[in-house]
């Protein structure tokens, strides 16, 4: 995947979030300091090269006014940089979450959780650094201009001889600065893998507490073998980057000093001239290190880019057309799949087995049981059902339309859906309101939350609840937006003998009555009964079975 990415530094200035007309303003306050500073610089050159008649009376005035100048002028240009790097950043991060959510499901998913987190955090951070460098390297490039004009004007010869120190800087540098950015690369790699061993403390503490042998063994052979890599790569990217600086810095004192005791001899030159082009070279060290200190944070911002972009995300810019839920109530449609197979990433090479074909048709108002071993492909089925997955071979149809990549996100609308490893949000998200908010006070002593939280301006007072509890507060926000179809994937493996009755006698017959078509996936088989139709897989391949008939002989189970 990683060959694909081939952002550049001109990446960077395009992705600026920011508004660019800031960022001119900035960097025009920007050129005007430095201006300044450059009119400073020449008039002390003249004041000293001429005595006492170098400056006339205005002199004192002029060069206090270019001292307030050059401090308004270069104040206005940073404020309005951190200002435009705090947007940048924010409109980054939106951006990149915007593209997160616009990417098929089974691509983020082979992307892995850590390295999407290593981006929105990492990255962004590294993007917006080295875009809040992009404008001082034009600021004190117009500088160094500015004094190589300055130097040609003073003198010709000596300003080739600069000239041949700068290329011969420039080069070596370049040359350092690969090998810099190489063990950036290197180490923003690792990252990745260090986010992955990061989530498993954060995710597995209690594993890890309680088994001190696979405690250390995670401490060891993961977290501090892959910290220590990345420690050791950023070390080494750092030093080459810290020689190559100081390597530049260096060449710029021979450059002064061949200039004072080589050329000066080669060629005659003015004392004033030679004064004149030491304050002036003196000048340029300035800006120089600025642009010189900035160029590993735009290193590291094209690492960063690289690796954003190698998650093959799609584009923010072109999000599906809006799309709303259907109208409240909506009635559902026939569902028909048609020759549907789905193959996830890898199956196939790494064992296992891809699902399907699938030819059966949902008709609405219809309450499926989905059963099936361990491993059998429900999950899988269910997530191309709800559109999360395109099915590798076949099509889905609703209501007779194909579903396509066109409309794939309207169709998802249709459902509503707790999956076995759902997700459970501290709020209502967009139906905290009216009738909305009624049904979900009703919904919570329902399933008999309602002493265990409360719901306040659409925000549940607490999700510190127990498995059992936060899959009830799970099927509570389902429930509000009344989709016409509703699937449960093993909603009730955590819950109690009288919820998961609950569940199978009153939940599914009611969604029933109120029209919906309902698939439940499950192991449950004293509820089999309870279902109009049971579609039961077996390693992939679908039958549909009686609702009373036994899943195996118990022999064969034994087997
Ligand atoms: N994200 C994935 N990437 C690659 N393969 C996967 C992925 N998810 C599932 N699989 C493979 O697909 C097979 C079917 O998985 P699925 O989750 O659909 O089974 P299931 O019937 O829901 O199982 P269970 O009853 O245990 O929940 C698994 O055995 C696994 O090999």
């Amino acid at each position: 995947m990683k060959p694909e990415a081939r952002a550049s530094i001109l990446d960077l200035w395009r992705m600026f979030g920011a508004p660019k007309a800031a960022l001119i303003l900035s960097g025009a306050a920007g050129l005007l300091a430095g201006g300044s500073s450059a009119g400073l610089v020449m008039l002390v050159n003249r004041s000293l090269s001429g005595g006492a008649e170098g400056a006339d009376s205005a002199t004192p005035l002029v060069f206090t006014g270019l001292c307030a100048l050059a401090l308004i002028s270069s104040s206005v240009s940073v404020a309005l940089l951190s200002r435009i790097a705090q947007e940048n950043q924010y409109r980054l991060r939106m951006r990149l979450a915007q593209r997160i959510l616009n990417t098929p499901a089974h691509r983020l998913e082979s992307c892995g959780r850590h390295r999407l987190m290593a981006a929105l955090t990492d990255d962004v951070q590294s993007v917006v650094a080295a875009q809040e460098v992009l404008p001082f390297l034009f600021v004190e490039g117009a500088k160094i201009v500015a004094a190589f004009s300055y130097l040609a004007y003073l003198s010709l010869p000596l300003l080739g001889f600069v000239l041949f120190f700068v290329v011969f800087g420039v080069l070596s540098y370049q040359f350092a600065q690969a090998q810099a950015m190489r063990w950036f690369a290197l180490a923003r790699e690792t990252d990745d893998a260090l986010f992955r061993h990061l989530r498993a403390l954060t995710e597995g503490y209690k594993e890890l507490m309680m088994d001190a042998r696979r405690r250390t063994a995670y401490l060891e052979a993961d977290l501090e073998r892959t910290a220590r890599l990345l420690r050791n790569r950023l070390n080494r990217a750092n030093v080459i980057a810290v020689l190559a600086n100081n390597w530049s810095e260096t060449l710029y004192y021979v450059c002064i000093g061949a200039i004072l005791f080589v050329a000066a001899r080669l060629v005659e030159t003015p004392q004033a001239t030679l004064i004149g082009f030491t304050l002036a070279i003196l000048f340029i060290g300035g800006p120089l290190s600025v642009i010189f200190n900035g160029i590993p944070a735009i290193a590291k911002g094209v690492v960063a880019l690289r690796n954003i972009e190698a998650l093959r995300l799609e584009s923010s810019d072109n999000p599906l057309a809006p799309v709303d839920r259907p109208v409240e109530g909506a009635s559902p449609q026939t569902l028909a799949l048609a020759g549907v197979t789905y193959r996830h990433q890898g199956q196939g090479e790494n064992g296992g087995y891809p699902i399907g074909p699938f030819d059966f048709v949902i008709r609405p108002g219809e309450l499926i049981f989905l059963t099936g071993g361990n491993g059998s492909g429900k999950t899988t089925l269910a997530l191309v059902i709800l559109g999360l997955y395109a099915p590798t071979t076949g099509e889905v149809r609703i209501g007779g339309e194909r579903v396509t990549d066109g409309n794939r996100e309207a169709y998802r609308q249709n459902f509503s859906a707790v999956l076995s490893d759902s997700y459970l949000f501290d709020s209502l998200l967009g139906y905290g309101e009216g009738a909305q908010r009624e049904q979900a006070e009703a919904l919570l002593a329902m399933l008999e939350l309602d002493h265990k939280l409360r719901i306040d301006g659409g925000r549940f007072s607490t999700i510190d609840l127990s498995r059992g509890e936060r899959k009830r507060l799970a099927l509570l926000a389902a429930c509000l937006s009344d989709s016409p179809f509703f699937l449960f994937d093993e909603w009730a493996a955590d819950q109690d003998p009288k919820f998961r009755d609950f569940f199978y006698r009153r939940l599914l017959p009611d969604l029933k009555a109120r029209g919906k078509t309902v698939i439940v996936i499950t192991h449950d088989d004293r509820y089999f009964r309870f279902c109009d139709r049971r579609l039961h897989l077996t390693v992939g391949q679908l039958e549909e079975l009686q609702p009373h008939a036994p899943d195996l002989p118990a022999a064969a189970v034994l087997e």
